[in-house]
C-alpha cells in the first residue's frame, strides 16, 4: 500500500468534523474521496499532503513517494510565462528544467502556450498548467482539490480525459477529492464516501469497469444510485456482485 490511513479524526475546536476513517491507497490506483460540501474531504487531503499534523489517527505513507498537489484554482503567478511557471520551484540546470517543463507542456496540450502568461489563458488552459507544474516535479502521488469544478461542463470533461491519459502515460497515484458523483465514478478505482456529522467513511467502492469507460453505462447509472440514496440516507444493501458482473460487460 502507497498510502494508509487509521482512525483518522480531525476536530476544529468543538466541532468533530471527521472521525475513525480508515483506507488505503495503492500503487498507481485513482481513488476518488466523494461527499457533500464541509464533509471534510479537503481536510483528509490536507493532511495526507503533509499541510496539516493535527490530526488523530496515522496516516504512513511509503518512504520516499513524492507529493503533487493541485488545486481548484490554477494559483499561476501572473508576472511569469507559462513554462516559467512550470519550472517554478525546480532547482538544478535552467535549460534541463525547461526541456523537462516542455515535455509535460506537451503532455497537458500547452507547448504553443509555453510564452503566454496567465492572463492571456482560459480556464482551462490555466488549469492544464497547474497540472504541468504539479507533474513536473515527477510526483509519486498526485492530490487534486476538485480541480475541475471552477470549469465548465466541457471543458471539465477535456480536462478529466487528459487526467486519465497522464496517468495511462505515467501510472502515479492519484487521489481526488470531487463533490460530483459522475466524476468520481467515471475516473476512479474507488469511490470512498464521506459522510455523517461527524464524517466517517460510509462507502469504500469499487468499480470494477475497464477503461476507457462509457459515461453513459448502466452500471455506473446503478452505481450512482446508490450513492445517491446513501447521501439522501437510504442505505439499500445493494448487490455489488451484480452490478461488477454486469459492469465488466458495460
Ligand atoms: N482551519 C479550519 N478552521 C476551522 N474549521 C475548519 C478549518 N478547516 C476546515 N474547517 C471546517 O471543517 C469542515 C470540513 O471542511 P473541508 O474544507 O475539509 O470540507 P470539504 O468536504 O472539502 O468541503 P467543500 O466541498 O465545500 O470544499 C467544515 O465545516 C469547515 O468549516
Amino acid at each position: 500500500m502507497t498510502v494508509r490511513v487509521q482512525s483518522f479524526g480531525r476536530r476544529f475546536g468543538e466541532k468533530q468534523v471527521l472521525q475513525g476513517v480508515d483506507f488505503s491507497v495503492g500503487q498507481g490506483e485513482i481513488v476518488s474521496l466523494l461527499g457533500t460540501s464541509g464533509c471534510g474531504k479537503s481536510t483528509v487531503l490536507r493532511a495526507l499532503a503533509g499541510l496539516d499534523k493535527d490530526y488523530e489517527g496515522s496516516i504512513t505513507i511509503e518512504p520516499g513517494q513524492r507529493i503533487g498537489f493541485i488545486f481548484q484554482e490554477p494559483r499561476l503567478l501572473p508576472w511569469k510565462t507559462v513554462l516559467a511557471n512550470t519550472t517554478f520551484g525546480l532547482k538544478g540546470d535552467k535549460q534541463a528544467n525547461e526541456e523537462k517543463a516542455r515535455r509535460y507542456l506537451e503532455l497537458v496540450g500547452l507547448r504553443e502556450a509555453e510564452k503566454l502568461y496567465p492572463r492571456e489563458l482560459s480556464g482551462g488552459m490555466a488549469q492544464r498548467a497547474a497540472i504541468a507544474r504539479a507533474l513536473v516535479t515527477e510526483p509519486d502521488i498526485l492530490l487534486l482539490d476538485e480541480p475541475f469544478s471552477a470549469l465548465d461542463a466541457f471543458t471539465k470533461m477535456q480536462l478529466q480525459e487528459l487526467l486519465l491519459k497522464i496517468w495511462e502515460e505515467i501510472r502515479t497515484t492519484i487521489v481526488l477529492v470531487t463533490h460530483d458523483i459522475d466524476e468520481a465514478l467515471y475516473l476512479s478505482d474507488r469511490v470512498l464516501l464521506l459522510q455523517g456529522r461527524p464524517s466517517t467513511l460510509a462507502r469504500d467502492l469499487k468499480i470494477a469497469l475497464s477503461r476507457p469507460r462509457s459515461r453513459g453505462s448502466a452500471s455506473l447509472g446503478k452505481w450512482k444510485q446508490d450513492l445517491l440514496d446513501l447521501l439522501e440516507g437510504k442505505d439499500t444493501a445493494y448487490d455489488y456482485s451484480l452490478v461488477a458482473e454486469v459492469g465488466q460487460k458495460a
